[in-house]
């Protein structure tokens, strides 16, 4: 009897939409499908780090413009939440789980740069100096309830040679990711410091990722 209560309760807690009250108590507890709201493969490729495959991946297209004088932590905030609404209006059955990631320098948001000059700039402005990468990531139930997380990692870059940047330029590495580095390719090379979690700085940080999909009861415990 426990233990039927028990299985109940757990199916209960995505029972809250139209059709879903009469719920068999002796079925096993249903997860929702899990949604990845990215076309990032590095978040497909740290998710599978532990061991979480997505049901389905559904990147959006939202508009990644920053206010004015938005901050970049909250922009990566805004940006997470905003990614993960819409695919949650396009599957609202599932557990969606959407992030964005942000360099910032100062109060200076380096976004993914548009092209090879812009990313020179970037790469002029993180050298020899600290900055931040700070990743949102937010998770929405089948009941519209959202779990948020704003991390952020701090790193110091060497002085970057002339020819450290040509090469790097000459790579297709910094396209498609903020700041335009990479720091799980040349750029970690470049790291004389890192504080805080290393997966944030590819596009997901784990540990809270994994602590939002136990919170949804996910991931068992
Ligand atoms: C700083 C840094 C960023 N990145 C990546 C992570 C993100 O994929 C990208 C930041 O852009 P995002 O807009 O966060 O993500 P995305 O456009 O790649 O994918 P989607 O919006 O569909 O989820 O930069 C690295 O891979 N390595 C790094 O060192």
């Amino acid at each position: 009897m426990v233990c039927a209560r028990a299985a109940f309760a757990a199916s209960a807690r995505y029972a809250g939409r139209p059709g879903s009250s009469n719920v068999a108590v002796h079925s096993p507890p249903e997860r929702p499908p899990l949604v990845l709201a990215s076309a990032s493969p590095r978040r497909r490729e740290l998710l599978a780090r532990i061991g979480v495959t997505p049901d389905r991946v559904l990147p959006v297209d939202i508009d990644e413009t920053p206010r004015k004088a938005e901050l970049p932590r909250l922009l990566a905030a805004r940006l997470a939440r905003e990614k993960a609404e819409a695919a949650h209006a396009a599957a609202p059955d599932a557990l969606v789980l959407a992030a964005d990631t942000v360099v910032g320098v100062g109060r200076r948001i380096l976004g993914k740069p548009a092209d090879a000059t812009e990313a020179r700039r970037f790469l002029d402005l993180l050298s020899g100096r600290r900055h931040r990468v700070m990743t949102g990531i937010c998770l929405i139930r089948p009941d519209g309830k959202r779990s948020e997380r704003l991390v952020t990692t701090i790193l110091a870059f060497q002085r970057l040679t002339e020819a450290q940047i040509a090469q790097h330029l000459d790579s297709d590495e910094w396209q498609g990711v903020a700041g335009g580095y990479q720091i799980q390719k040349r750029a970690e090379a470049w790291t004389r410091f890192l504080s805080g979690s290393h997966s944030n700085v590819v596009g997901l940080p784990l540990f809270e990722t994994a602590q939002l999909l136990r919170g949804a009861g996910w991931l068992r415990p």
